[in-house]
């Protein structure tokens, strides 16, 4: 699919947004647009205000002064914990949210059948989140989300508590899943790595109180095999955000 992301409404903007926590500013103001068909990396030192950006963009919180708009409210959110119900098996956890929002039976059901197997998960739907693996949790919390066909996708380091293969593995999932989807997401990370493979765009943010110092296209096309890591193309555009933050740090 060919989307023109320059000509699409944003699905979110932040116009000159800060946010201040009993009066010290966290967030200079702050300007972005994410439109649909774009991934965006938000990446920055410890307590630069990631988290509070990924906050603000969503609702969860409000600005102390400045505008923050989304185009739908059709909104997804994975976070690091993947806070599943551990009396609930995963089927019914990923149930969870379209049953909230009412979707009919049949149409539910088969919308956690495709997010199941979309995550690989259709063989284990039947275990309590304690049997499960951490990747497999973070699958869990992804196929939850999915349900909801979100127009919009909010990450906060999904895969940051994650072991190196299943964070490798499940960046490569997500990557195919955006390629065929195109929703538009602010994904949160320290990686490097991951935020250059995953991302139409990389922010590298300054510390507290937290503004954007540099800002990367990712030419790459998708859907992006995992090979591309060994170009020196990529390399190169590693080098150049590792640097932004390592000036910024
Ligand atoms: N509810 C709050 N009350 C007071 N201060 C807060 C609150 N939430 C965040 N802060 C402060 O705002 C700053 C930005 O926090 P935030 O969690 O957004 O940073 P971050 O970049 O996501 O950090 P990390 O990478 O460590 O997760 C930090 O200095 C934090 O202590």
């Amino acid at each position: 699919m060919t989307l023109d992301t320059q000509v699409a409404a944003p699905a979110v903007s932040f116009r000159q947004v800060t946010k201040e926590f009993d009066g010290v500013p966290a967030l200079a103001p702050v300007d972005l647009d994410i439109r649909p068909g774009e991934f965006v990396s938000i990446i920055g030192p410890s307590g630069c205000g990631k988290s509070t950006m990924l906050r603000l963009g969503s609702d969860l919180d409000a600005p102390s002064s400045g505008d923050v708009e989304r185009s739908s409210d059709n909104v997804g959110y994975v976070f690091q914990d993947a806070t599943l119900m551990p009396w609930r098996t995963v089927r019914r956890n990923v149930e969870f949210l379209g049953a909230l929002d009412g979707l009919p039976k049949a149409e539910l059901r088969d919308r956690v059948d495709r997010a199941l197997a979309t995550v690989g998960l259709t063989d284990y739907a039947h275990l309590l989140p304690k049997q499960l693996s951490g990747g497999m949790r973070m699958r869990t919390s992804l196929a939850r989300s999915l349900v909801l066909e979100p127009d919009l996708f909010f990450f906060d380091e999904p895969f940051g508590a994650l072991d190196e293969i299943t964070r490798m593995r499940l960046n490569q999932e997500l990557m195919s899943l955006f390629a065929e989807r195109r929703f538009a997401a602010l994904f949160i990370t320290h990686s490097v790595d991951e935020s250059v493979f995953l991302s139409t765009r990389v922010l590298v943010m300054s510390p507290r109180p937290g503004h954007v110092v540099a800002e990367f296209e990712v030419p790459f096309e998708y859907p992006r095999p995992a090979s591309l890591k060994f170009t020196p193309e990529f390399a190169e555009l590693e080098r150049q955000v590792a640097t932004a933050l390592g000036e910024v740090s």
